[in-house]
Parts: C-alpha cells; sequence; structure tokens
C-alpha cells in the first residue's frame, strides 16, 4: 500500500457497498486524492453514481467528485486497489466476501467501514474477514468514529479512527484519507473500536424508544452514560483499551448517534417507541439499522463471558416482541440499586 505524495494521486481505492456510508466515505477517499471505484450490487445504482455523479437512493442531493466511478463488476472494481473498504451490511459480509477475495491483490489492505456483531458466531467484521479471507491481522483495520454519512457527504468536518494492529499501516492509512473535512487518528485497538462502533447503534436504539415515548434530555442522558459504562465493561472484558471507549470511536460516535435524527438505529428506536412493530420499520426502508441485529449477538457473546448487559438484554427483548417499549423503562428504573462505579 503507498502512502501520499501531495498534489498525487496516491491509489485506487475499491469500495465494496454502495449505500450512505460507502458512498460518503467515497467521497473522503477521492477528496484526499485517491481514484475511487465502488462496487454496486445493481445496474442503475453503478450507472447513475458513475455519469450521474448522484446515488439519489442513499445520499440524495449530493454531487459525486469526478474521480469516484462505479461497477458491479468486482473484478474491475477490485483490479489494481491497494485498499479495500467493505461496506456491505454486516449480516451480509460473510455471503459476500466470496464473491470480492478472488480479486483482492495479494497485499491489499482491507478497510471495514460496518458497525456490526454476527449473529451466530459473534464475530466482529474484522474477525470475518481474517477467517473468510484467511488475511492476516497486519492487513486489516477498521475506521470508526462519530461518522453520520450525510454530514461527511456534505463535508461537515468530522473527526475518525483508523485502527490497525500493525501501526504502521493504520498510519499509511490515516495518510490516504486525510481531506479537507476529515481528520482520522490513528490506533492499534481494532477491537475496543470495532465494539464501540457495534455498541452505540444498540444504546441509540434504547435512546430512539425514550424519544418515542415522549422522554426528554434526562432520560436519553441517562441511558447514555450508562450504555456507555455497559459497552466499556463488556469491551475490557474482552481485551479493549478502555480509553478507545472514551474517544472518537467510544463516547464520540455515542453521542452523535444518540444525539441525531439522522442515525438510522435512533430512529428504528423512535417508530418503536411511537408504537410501530419491527416488520413495520423493516418495510418503511432501504437502510439498515445495525443494532437490531447486533443486539442479538452482543448479548449471546456478553452472557457467553459472564458480563452484566442490562441496556443490550432489553433492547433485544423488545426487538424480539417480548417486551414493550414501555416495559423497557420501567424495567432499567426498576433494577436491582447499586454503585455507580460496581
Ligand atoms: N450511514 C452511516 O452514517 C454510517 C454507517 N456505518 C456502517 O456502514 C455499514 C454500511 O452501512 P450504510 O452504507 O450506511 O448502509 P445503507 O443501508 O445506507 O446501505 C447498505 C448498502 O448495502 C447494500 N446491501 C444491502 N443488503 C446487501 C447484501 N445482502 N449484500 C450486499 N449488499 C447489500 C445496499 O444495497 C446498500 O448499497 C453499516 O455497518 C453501518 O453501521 C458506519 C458509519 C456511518
Ligand atoms: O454509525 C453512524 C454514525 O457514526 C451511523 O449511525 P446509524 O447507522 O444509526 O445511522
Amino acid at each position: 500500500m503507498s502512502g501520499s505524495a501531495a498534489g498525487d494521486t496516491k491509489g485506487k481505492v475499491a469500495v465494496l457497498g454502495a449505500g450512505s456510508w460507502g458512498t460518503a466515505f467515497s467521497i473522503v477517499m477521492a477528496d484526499a486524492g485517491n481514484d475511487v471505484c465502488i462496487w454496486a450490487r445493481r445496474d442503475e445504482l453503478a450507472h447513475a453514481i458513475g455519469e450521474g455523479h448522484e446515488n439519489a437512493d442513499y445520499l440524495p442531493g449530493i454531487e459525486l467528485p469526478r474521480t469516484i466511478t462505479a461497477t458491479t463488476d468486482a473484478e474491475q472494481a477490485l483490479a489494481g486497489a491497494d485498499v479495500v473498504v467493505l461496506a456491505v451490511p454486516s449480516q451480509s459480509l460473510r455471503d459476500n466476501l466470496p464473491t470480492f477475495l478472488p480479486y483482492v491483490g495479494s497485499d491489499a489492505v482491507f478497510v471495514s467501514l460496518m458497525k456490526g456483531v454476527e449473529l451466530g458466531t459473534q464475530k466482529r467484521m474484522s474477525e470475518v474477514i481474517a477467517e473468510v479471507g484467511d488475511v492476516p491481522t497486519d492487513r486489516i483495520a477498521v475506521v470508526s468514529g462519530p461518522n453520520l454519512a450525510r454530514e461527511i457527504a456534505r463535508r461537515e468536518p468530522a473527526a475518525s479512527v483508523v485502527a490497525c494492529a500493525d501501526e504502521a499501516v493504520a498510519t499509511t492509512l490515516q495518510q490516504r484519507m486525510h481531506s479537507p473535512a476529515f481528520r482520522p487518528y490513528t490506533s492499534v485497538d481494532v477491537l475496543g473500536c470495532e465494539f464501540g462502533g457495534a455498541y452505540k447503534n444498540v444504546v441509540a436504539l434504547c435512546v430512539g424508544m425514550a424519544v418515542g415515548l415522549g422522554f426528554g434530555d434526562n432520560t436519553t442522558a441517562s441511558l447514555i452514560t450508562r450504555g456507555l459504562a455497559e459497552t466499556a465493561r463488556l469491551a475490557m472484558r474482552l481485551g479493549a483499551n478502555p480509553l478507545t471507549l472514551m474517544g472518537l470511536a467510544g463516547l464520540g460516535d455515542l453521542v452523535a448517534t444518540c444525539s441525531s435524527p439522522l442515525s438510522r438505529n435512533r430512529t428504528f428506536g423512535e417508530k418503536l417507541g411511537q408504537g410501530q412493530t419491527v416488520e413495520q420499520i423493516y418495510a418503511s426502508t432501504r437502510q439498515v439499522a445495525e443494532g437490531a441485529k447486533s443486539c442479538s449477538s452482543l448479548r449471546a457473546l456478553a452472557h457467553e463471558v459472564g458480563v452484566e448487559v442490562p441496556i443490550v438484554d432489553a433492547v433485544d427483548e423488545v426487538v424480539q416482541g417480548r417486551l414493550t417499549t414501555a416495559g423497557l423503562m420501567e424495567a432499567f428504573i426498576n433494577r436491582d440499586t447499586k454503585a455507580e462505579l460496581s
């Protein structure tokens, strides 16, 4: 993977997944001086991105840089790419990888943008890439932080974290993605970043439920704070650096997602709080709310390692239809009392 030289093309990046974040992150990479090719599933979307320079399905009204091309052909998207960005829904990654892997260069670095944990295996996305692709960890990075796609696409200033077990790889990627509006920090705590990203989606679902029920800022701040405590408890048990959870990929993303009406997870929760069913919500949107699936995998993982996760437990119960949103709030208040820092 090549680094940067000011003014030069930095190299080719393949972005696999043409949804909101895949497209917004393509803008970041193009603005930073990379040639970007997006892989989309549908011809009409690839054409709209490559020829019309707009992804009206996911980011309507945003004009895309001319250096972004698009295709439905994985071989074409990946030819010559030294950075391979994965931006499909987490639960579809395992099924999608075999389409891509034959065309990935042997030195290319994978960058996961995905914020979910696989159902059934409880694996993080970097673990799925390592397992299915037989890829060493020094070729797998994750990007995670307070990065709502629409704001990034509008080039509103934001920071993020690029994490890789190999710090030199993280630093090279940092140079590849540093753009006028996007400031990446490096980290070697891949696990902490991935947990921060997946967990905040579940907390945002819970906060959305509170908003949908008509509750205000005291309730949401209480849920955000206890959500962060819960995230840190589980992630630290699994080996994360606690400071990662206090950083951009933890607290930063948690605050952005739980506060923003742009968040699909918060919106999903809000609709549940207003009385819609999970089925009605799925039928009303094409976009992914990762927390609605990851609540079950995070719950299973927490139970495997014996960590108490009341918010994840309760959100999963609501999503499975076994608890009402009002019941969730009641359960939250009526849990056994304890010390805050226990
Ligand atoms: N949208 C955002 O603001 C951010 C999203 N993320 C994460 O990025 C990942 C991708 O999310 P978005 O781009 O936002 O989702 P999206 O819902 O906007 O788009 C998902 C994309 O994946 C495609 N897709 C759906 N099912 C598929 C399947 N079975 N196989 C292959 N492709 C499929 C869709 O056609 C679409 O192009 C998620 O893990 C999300 O949590 C991370 C940071 C910000
Ligand atoms: O991850 C995100 C912001 O960092 C986007 O959150 P949603 O998937 O809830 O929209």
